[in-house]
């Protein structure tokens, strides 16, 4: 496809989907966004972590052909708007892409480039690993025993954009339609928002943590919701999600409440919210895959991951049928930007992902090594110094050219 603004690299080869299967040739041309706030930073970092890794793991017989592609400030200030149409084509026509952070207005604005993303691109699983790396410092007294995967639906609930200002026609209406169907008054100054969960959503975020429990030799899944409180969307969430472990995975699962003794099927359990943040701090090793709503799945993310060290470290993928979109679990950080000082941990564990995803698992393990030397070293990004007495604090470009010391490819 002929873009605007994005240069197609001259060497590289496509990613193809044939026979139902994602073909990645050994050169793939993978785009990239390098996100806002420190994002830029960041990715200059994290860049050379991949490069150097599949380096090291192929010797020149594989490598990554990157391709900018556009959005947010950088592509206001090129096109005009802040997530072009070729952006989306040029991910849909490449399939595999890495993002780093994009800015969202608070209150007031632009819809979040990010959630576009996921929902024009059909992004449905939000997939977020929070491990501990041994020697990261931490905020509780056995980290070792977090090792979580968060499936986050990623496309409904109240990220669906459905929300109206207060006075507007539409609040004004809907609270009229509202009274006239229940009886039930709306403060006539209130803001309007909808959430909206489906069957086919639930299904398939369910169907996504099953198949990865499977074939990773995974020991529960955890559906976490608000059900006693919202009945007919995360209680339904809860249902649907249960009624498709029994359908499709019938002779692999066993709930909870049936478990008599150890099991080598997947247990399914359900936690409400609330509780689950709890339990996940006081018991965690009791955790495994947490499958859950788009909102609940945004905060369990970042509070689990503080766990661990903090957003430094916390890595994801949005992932849909082939698609797939890695990403941190951290935003701009903005008051970081420019400094060369933020943990690239984040970005860097995501690439990781993206490797494992292409099927580049020497690659992906080069890195996770690395990391892990590195920090064990005590050599490690501000965020992590500062809990860690005794270590030396290095930049952001540092810390990466530490990492790449320590792959022994
Ligand atoms: N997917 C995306 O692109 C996301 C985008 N955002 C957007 O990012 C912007 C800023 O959001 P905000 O709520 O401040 O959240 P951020 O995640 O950007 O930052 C919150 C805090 O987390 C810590 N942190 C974040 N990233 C790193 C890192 N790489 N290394 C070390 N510490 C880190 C810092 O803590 P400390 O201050 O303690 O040093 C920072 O102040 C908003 O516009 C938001 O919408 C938010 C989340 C995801
Ligand atoms: O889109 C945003 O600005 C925030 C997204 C977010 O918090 C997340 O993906 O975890
Ligand atoms: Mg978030």
């Amino acid at each position: 496809m002929a873009y605007q603004r994005i240069s197609v690299p001259v060497e590289g080869e496509k990613i193809t989907v044939q026979n139902n299967t994602l073909v990645v040739p050994d050169t793939p041309i993978i785009p990239f966004i390098e996100g806002d706030g420190t994002g830029p930073d960041i990715w200059r970092a994290s860049q050379y972590v991949f490069d150097q890794a599949v380096a090291r793991a192929y010797h020149g017989r594989r490598k990554i052909v990157w391709m900018e592609v556009y959005a947010g400030e950088k592509a206001n200030q090129l096109y005009g708007t802040y997530l072009p149409d070729e952006t989306v084509e040029a991910i849909q026509e490449y399939y595999v892409a890495i993002k780093g952070p994009l800015t969202t207005p608070v209150g007031e604005g632009f819809k979040s480039l990010n959630v576009t993303l996921r929902q024009v691109l059909d992004l449905y699983a939000c997939i977020r690993p929070v491990k501990y790396y041994q020697g990261t410092p931490c905020p509780v007294k056995n980290p070792e025993k977090v090792d979580m995967i968060i499936f986050r639906e990623n496309t409904e609930d109240v990220y669906s954009g459905l929300e109206w200002a207060m006075d507007t026609a539409e609040a004004r209406d809907i609270i009229a339609y509202i009274e006239s169907r229940t009886g039930k008054k709306i403060r006539p100054d209130s803001g309007i928002g909808i959430k909206p969960m489906s069957r086919f959503g639930s299904e398939r975020i369910m169907r996504k943590a099953l198949e990865y429990a499977i074939a990773n030799h995974r020991k529960s899944i955890t559906i976490v919701h608000k059900g006693n409180i919202m009945k007919y969307t995360e209680g339904a969430f809860k249902n649907w999600c249960y009624e498709l472990a029994r359908r499709e995975f019938g002779d692999k699962i066993i709930l909870e409440s049936e478990l008599t003794g150890p099991t080598d099927r997947i247990v399914i359990k359900d936690r409400i919210a609330d509780n689950m943040f709890q339990q996940a701090l006081l018991r965690p090793d009791e955790y495994d895959i947490l499958v859950t709503m788009n909102l609940n799945g945004d905060y369990l993310s970042d509070a689990v991951a503080a766990q661990v060290g903090g957003l430094g470290m916390a890595p994801g993928g949005n992932i849909g049928d082939f698609y797939a979109v890695f990403e941190a679990t951290h935003g701009t950080a903005p008051k970081y930007a420019g400094l060369d000082k933020v943990n690239p941990g984040s970005v860097i564990l995501s690439g990781k992902m993206m490797l494992e995803y292409l099927g580049w698992i020497e690659a992906a393990q080069l890195i996770e090594q690395g990391l892990q030397k590195t920090i064990a070293s005590g050599v490690v990004t501000y965020d992590l110094a500062r809990q860690m007495p005794g270590s030396r604090e290095v930049k952001t470009s540092e810390f990466t050219k530490a990492i790449v010391e320590n792959m022994e490819g």
